[in-house]
């Protein structure tokens, strides 16, 4: 069994990307520059988005954070989107989600131009991917491929069982796997909460994509011996005995699970990493194309 380390290719995309940003600085360019938008206090997103804007910080980008009240109108948030859109030094916008009940996810990601759409969440973005045609991807299904390309996995001709169909993980990824491209070139059965032989389906596998939000749903007996498992899941489970008094979870037995893979990601230190490398990347690219 062998870790897809997460935290190890993280860092080297963003040493990638420091070197770059020195490149445009000595050139007297302009820094690639990302807005994140938090609305409300929600512990994790504060923990992604302070990541996220930390990272910025240590790779050389420009990075503005614009906090809402949770209780802010659908209507003040949609403008603020705008005036990102109008701000020529911005380059990449994120809105962090979830996003309160009050407010529609569906008009906000719509609200947010294409050109700037790092988060690879607009209805342009997604029509571009599905045609395989330049575009942002998604973070996390993005740095999942980044890190199957680093540990040159030659996926080609497996079968990929992605559980999960929401559109920021699951169905893009489907997507990403059966394209024709290396890490890639697969077949892809994507799984939902009404898929009836599941455990099957995952024993067919050579790759399964646990994307669910379910702790330690995906456990050894729905694995076969040399499977690659991507766990996209992160929970946070009560646990006194931790500093922060919760734990972790994946939502992959890791321990039961692991002495079966060829390959495995940790949680953390797995797909978490990688989705902030993506997000940078994306946003290096949204600079590059704008300038
Ligand atoms: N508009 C938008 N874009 C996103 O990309 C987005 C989002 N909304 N909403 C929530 C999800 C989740 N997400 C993560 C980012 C970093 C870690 C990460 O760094 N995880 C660390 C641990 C972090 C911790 O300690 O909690 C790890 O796995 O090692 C995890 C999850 C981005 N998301």
């Amino acid at each position: 069994m062998k870790i897809l380390d997460g935290q190890l290719v993280s860092q080297a995309t963003k040493d990638e990307l420091k070197i770059k940003v020195a490149q445009l600085v000595a050139e007297g360019k302009k820094v690639p520059h990302l807005a994140a938008i938090l609305v409300g206090t929600n512990g994790a997103s504060e923990t992604y988005v302070g990541s996220k804007v930390r990272t910025c910080e240590e790779i050389g980008f420009r990075s503005t954070l614009v906090r809402l009240e949770d209780t802010i109108s659908e209507y003040k948030l949609l403008e603020t989107i705008e005036q990102l859109n109008n701000d020529m030094d911005v380059d990449g916008i994120l809105v962090q989600l979830p996003l309160p009940k009050h407010i529609s996810d569906e008009k906000v990601i719509n609200a947010i131009h294409p050109s700037k759409d790092v988060d690879g969440f607009h209805p342009v973005s997604v029509g571009k991917m599905v045609q395989s045609l330049p575009t942002f991807i998604p973070a996390t299904p993005h740095g999942i491929m980044l890190m199957l390309e680093h540990y040159k996995i030659n996926t080609k001709g497996m079968h990929a069982v992605v559980i999960g169909r929401s559109n920021i993980v699951g169905r893009p990824m489907s997507i990403l796997l059966s394209a024709n491209t290396n890490p890639g070139n697969c077949t892809v059965t994507i799984c939902h909460s009404a898929t009836k032989n599941l455990k099957e389906l995952c024993l067919q596998a050579d790759i399964i994509v646990a994307a669910l939000g379910r702790p330690e749903f995906v456990t050894a007996d729905m694995v076969k011996d040399g499977a690659i498992v991507i766990d996209v899941g992160i929970t946070r489970v009560a646990d006194a005995t931790k500093k922060r008094g919760y734990a972790l979870k994946g939502d992959v037995q890791f321990d039961t699970v692991s002495p079966k893979c060829s390959w495995i990601t940790p949680v953390p230190g797995g797909v978490g990493p990688m989705t902030i490398a993506a997000l940078m990347k994306n946003t290096y690219n949204a600079c590059l194309t704008k300038h």
